[in-house]
């Protein structure tokens, strides 16, 4: 029997418990193996601490939000304890032969130093901004989506009572993956996304055309947004545990910039973490409990330091160097062709 470390790492999202299921309920039914959950992310598996994942364990899971797990951005290479030797030293002591790491970019590419350095890992692709590389979307993003859209249509209502500017900040660090598709669906009058800087100028020049017509502007900015001067994306908040710098907050520096040369009162909201919380939709629950499935097929052919993917409706399995060389960011000609209809 092949005894599995499951983790979850860095930014939680609305899928992780059904991955934890997929996985359990499939690799126990078709394969015999057997689960773990480390605790908080690589800091579990680091300091060897875990709880047993049986079927009564992931039971109506698939619509939880968050993880039963824990998440962190402690890294695998961090503390007396870390590194691939002692990793290596710390699962056999615990009987546990092969992990399975649900993670963004970053937990990619730890596991991949670890796969390279003789760690029998697997992976989960997870991100909520959907920008990692070779695999369509990741679960998570669609619930942001659907929360950001929601929060489109209720600013609206407010705006166009008070004939305001409304501002939306939605995530999106380095991609703006969630502002585009939550800004089309709500029909935002400009879409603001780390990937296309607009000047100033431009963005005041679709908010006036907008009032003109006698509507409520309505903006969705990703926080990663640069305004052309700016060199680097906007963070008050200090930096996190892996010394990036916290976004968050753009929109308050955009609503008085665009009040002032408008002339329009304009009002900014964060959304912030509510993006993160709460039950994912039901693409998202499909998804990952495919995806959980398929990652105890990956252990049992000894696929190590490959992940499962999405690519159109198929879960295939790609390398995590392939994932990675391909950080997906929004292409020009996607965001040119909602562009066309700002204003
Ligand atoms: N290149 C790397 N090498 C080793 N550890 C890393 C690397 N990149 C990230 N990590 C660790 O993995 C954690 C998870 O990555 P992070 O980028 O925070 O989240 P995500 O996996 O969601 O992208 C980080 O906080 C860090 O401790
Ligand atoms: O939980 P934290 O550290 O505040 O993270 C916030 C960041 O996490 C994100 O949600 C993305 O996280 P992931 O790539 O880990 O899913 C960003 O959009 C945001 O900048
Ligand atoms: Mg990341």
């Amino acid at each position: 029997m092949t005894r599995i470390g499951i983790l979850t790492s860095g930014g939680d999202c609305p899928g992780l418990n059904a991955v934890i299921r997929g996985a359990v309920l499939k690799g126990r039914t078709v394969y015999d193996q057997e689960f773990v959950g480390f605790l908080d992310g690589w800091r579990g598996l680091v300091e060897g601490d875990a709880i047993p994942l049986d079927r009564s364990k992931v039971r109506g899971l698939s619509h939880q939000g968050g993880t039963i797990l824990g998440t962190s951005r402690f890294g695998p290479y961090q503390g007396p304890d870390g590194g691939a030797q002692n990793i290596a030293r710390t699962l056999e002591r615990m009987g546990v032969d092969a992990v399975i790491a649900i993670g963004g970019e970053g937990t990619a590419a730890a596991s991949k130093r670890l796969f390279e350095e003789g760690i029998r890992i697997v992976g989960v692709p997870k991100t909520i901004d959907n920008d990692l590389g070779r695999t369509d979307y990741t679960f998570g993003f669609d619930t942001a989506v659907e929360i950001a859209t929601e929060a489109i249509d209720r600013l609206r209502t407010t705006g166009n009572s008070h004939k305001r500017c409304m501002v939306l900040e939605v995530m999106g660090r380095e991609a703006g993956w969630i502002a585009l598709h939550s800004g089309t669906a709500g029909g935002a009058h400009a879409i603001l996304i780390p990937e296309q800087p607009e000047s100033i100028e431009q963005i005041c020049e679709w908010v006036t055309s907008v009032r003109d017509r006698g509507r409520a502007p309505m903006v969705v900015v990703a926080e990663g947004f640069t305004l052309p001067d700016m060199a680097e994306a906007y963070s008050d908040k200090g930096r996190d545990e892996f010394d990036r710098p916290r976004l968050g907050g753009i929109a308050d520096v955009l609503a008085p910039m665009i009040e002032e040369r408008t002339g329009i009162q304009t009002r900014a909201t964060i959304l912030g973490y509510i993006q993160r919380g709460g039950v994912p939709t039901a693409f998202d629950r499909v998804l990952a409990t495919r995806l959980g499935m398929a990652v105890t097929d990956l252990v049992a052919d000894e696929e190590w330091g490959h992940m499962v993917a999405l690519h159109g409706t198929d879960i295939v399995r790609v390398g995590f160097d392939e994932a990675l060389a391909n950080h997906k960011r929004v292409p020009k000609d996607r965001y040119e062709e909602m562009r066309i209809i700002f204003g």
